[in-house]
This record gives C-alpha cells, sequence and structure tokens, in this order.
C-alpha cells in the first residue's frame, strides 16, 4: 500500500494560523436523548454525555449492548437531534445549523459501517466516486481524487471490479476509500471489523491507523472488541446505560486495575484449573489474581515476581499488554492455601491490587 499527493489539507499550518484548531475536533456537551415509543415507554438511550475527542486522536467507544452507542453515532451523524445538550463538531454546534449549514457540516464525516454497505451495481471506482458526484464535483477532479485513492487503500488494479468480487476486507477498504473522498476531517467507524477475520482486521486497523499517522484525520471507532481499543486507541469512552462510565487517554485509564474498562481489556488469564489446585506434594492451592502497572521510570514487573517468589507463589500465567506509556501486568498465581492471608496482605502493603479468585 502506498500513499500520494496531497490527499488532505496539511493541518499543521492551520494550528499555527487558526486559534480553533486547538479545540477539540468533537465535543459533547451534556448530550441527552430519550425516546418515547409507541406504548408509551421511555427510554433514556443517552444521560447527560460530557466528552472531548481531540484532533487526530483514535478514539474508542465501547460498551455493552443497549449502552447508547448508536444512538451517539445517530447524534453526531445529525440522523437524530438530541433531546437537549450540544454536538460540536471541528467548532460548530450542529444542533444550531440550518439545513444549508447542517448539510455542508455534515460533510466533516466520513463513515465507515459494519459491512461496507456498497452499492452493488456500481463498480468499486464508482462506488468510491458516488459521494462526489452527489455533491457536483467536476468529473476530472472526481477521477483523480479516486485515482489517489485507489492507491491510498491498496486497490488500483480492482477499480472495475464489482463488490460481490471482492473479499470482505476488500470491500472494507472501498468504504474506507469512499468515507475519505470528501476530505473530511473525521471519519466514524461503526463496528469496522467484527465482520472480518483476525488477519483483514489488523490490516483494515494498520489502514486506519495509517490514515491518522500520514494525514492527521480523527478516526472514532465504535466497537465491542476491546482488541481493537488495544491495538489502535489513544484514547476511549466506556458507555453504561446511557451514561459516560470513564472516558479518557488510554494509557491514563488503565492505571485503575480495579476499573472494569482495565479488566475487559486485560482479562485475567485462561488457566487450567487442574493445573491449580494441588502442588507436586498434594498441597492445596489458592489462586490469586494480581494487577499491576509499569511506566518509563517505574517499573514494577520484576519487584512483583520477587515479592511472589518470596510468598512460595508460582506464576501459572500472565497477560502483559502495553497500552501507550503504561504496561498492564495480570497474574495468576499460585500460593498454598496456608499462605493466602499473608500473601495478599504482603502485596497490598506494596500497594498491588491482589485478590482471591474462585478455582472453575
Ligand atoms: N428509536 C428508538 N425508540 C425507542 N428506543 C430506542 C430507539 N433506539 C434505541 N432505543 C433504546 O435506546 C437504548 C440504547 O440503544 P442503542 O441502540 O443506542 O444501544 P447500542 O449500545 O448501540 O446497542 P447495540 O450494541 O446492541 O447496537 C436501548 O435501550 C434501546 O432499546
Amino acid at each position: 500500500m502506498s500513499t500520494t499527493g496531497n490527499l488532505f489539507e496539511d493541518t499543521s499550518e492551520q494550528s499555527e494560523k487558526n486559534p480553533t484548531s486547538v479545540q477539540p475536533m468533537i465535543e459533547l456537551r451534556g448530550l441527552s436523548k430519550t425516546y418515547q415509543s409507541e406504548s408509551g415507554r421511555v427510554v433514556d438511550a443517552l444521560v447527560d454525555v460530557n466528552l472531548e475527542i481531540q484532533r487526530g486522536e483514535i478514539h474508542g467507544i465501547v460498551g455493552q449492548s443497549g449502552a447508547g452507542k448508536s444512538t451517539l453515532i445517530r447524534c453526531l451523524t445529525t440522523l437524530e437531534s438530541p433531546t437537549s445538550g450540544e454536538v460540536i463538531v471541528n467548532g460548530e454546534d450542529l444542533s444550531r445549523l440550518g439545513q444549508s449549514a447542517l448539510r455542508r457540516a455534515r460533510r466533516n464525516i466520513g463513515m465507515v459501517f459494519q459491512h461496507a454497505n456498497l452499492l452493488d451495481a456500481r463498480t468499486v471506482e464508482q462506488n468510491i466516486a458516488y459521494p462526489l458526484r452527489l455533491n457536483g464535483t467536476p468529473a476530472a477532479e472526481t477521477k483523480a481524487r479516486v485515482a489517489e485513492l485507489l492507491e491510498f487503500v491498496g486497490l488500483t488494479e480492482r477499480a472495475n471490479s464489482y463488490p460481490s468480487e471482492l473479499s470482505g476486507g476488500q470491500k472494507q477498504r472501498v468504504g474506507i476509500a469512499r468515507a475519505l473522498a470528501d476530505r473530511p476531517p473525521v471519519v466514524l467507524c461503526d463496528e469496522p471489523t467484527s465482520a472480518l477475520d483476525s488477519e483483514t482486521t489488523g490490516q483494515i486497523l494498520h489502514l486506519l491507523s495509517d490514515l491518522r499517522e500520514q494525514f492527521g484525520v480523527t478516526v472514532v471507532i465504535i466497537t465491542h472488541e476491546m482488541s481493537v481499543v488495544r491495538e489502535i486507541c489513544d484514547s476511549v469512552t466506556l458507555l453504561e446505560d446511557g451514561k459516560v462510565a470513564t472516558t479518557g487517554p488510554l494509557e491514563e485509564l488503565v492505571k485503575d486495575v480495579t476499573s472494569r474498562l482495565t479488566c475487559d481489556l486485560v482479562p485475567f488469564p485462561a488457566i487450567s484449573a487442574r493445573d491449580v489446585t494441588h502442588d507436586a506434594h498434594g498441597n492445596e492451592n489458592a489462586l490469586l489474581d494480581v494487577r499491576f502497572t509499569s511506566s518509563p521510570g517505574k517499573p514494577t514487573g520484576s519487584a512483583v515476581m520477587t515479592l511472589a517468589s518470596s510468598l512460595s507463589g508460582d506464576l501459572a500465567a500472565g497477560t502483559f499488554e502495553t497500552l501507550g506509556r503504561t504496561q498492564v501486568g495480570r497474574l495468576a498465581l499460585t500460593v498454598p492455601r496456608s499462605q493466602v492471608k499473608a500473601a495478599l496482605a504482603a502485596f497490598h502493603s506494596h500497594n498491588i491490587f491482589a485478590e482471591e479468585v474462585p478455582v472453575v
């Protein structure tokens, strides 16, 4: 895959000249959305949501089914009007714009969908050109832009193919190229990899990452896949029951090893119960969940291991994830049952999270 020309305007020069460029790219202020069904049932889908997404960031929005993720996307893309609050994209409050200003503001957001949503009767080239045709871009300009985008997503050879002739990953590349056609400063991706296998997922995430690295585009990814957050997000928002449970830079949020977000991102390692319950001499063991973080200048892993070994602990399994500048360690540690209390007290006295977990 290679890139050509100036696909996007140079935002660095703009930042020097334009003070609004230090504003977040997306700001939600007191955003609420209440639905009332025909039967009269009232659902608070979003409740006083406040969050900021900085320019050039890759931001993940996660949450269980029903948490409000789709409603949030629909408010961002103005498919839905908020019940109250502000949706500010690139400095403009979308709820205050008239129809023609809104049409222009919508062009600030390119959409990438879970199943690419391509037009089956049109070729790859025609699909990518579609938004440009709709907004009246001259034919020669459209042709040049489509050629640039085909090269960027590595599909120049497939320009005349139809969607039915493409793999899932290739369709998603076309979807990404189409989202970029109008040079939006924001690309909003709704579950972009959940229909793809792990290798293709890696390629698509790499492409989204490239987009940010090379052109400073702000990428927002709605996903239920924690692996997506681990691999490319700089910052994340966890929605729970329509409310922001937590939001901020990933490397800061994961320092709270007790949080739901950290536990979802770095789950307890999978182990076999048989390997845990007794040691080689037949003595009963207990299983501890030990969690800690390390960062440059503050290494913790070797201190934890030294402490574990002084407590006759044995490492059954361990997970280490590097998220930005923070490394999160999560260990499945066995200790003799007679030592559990002492082991927990020792970890806690060193400010290291540890708790006994049932062996199942
Ligand atoms: N048009 C609607 N009318 C009534 N209730 C709605 C409507 N759209 C969504 N809801 C309700 O709002 C809440 C949030 O729904 P939403 O679709 O935003 O969640 P989600 O996090 O996207 O879930 P999923 O991951 O399953 O897509 C849910 O309780 C849902 O039933």
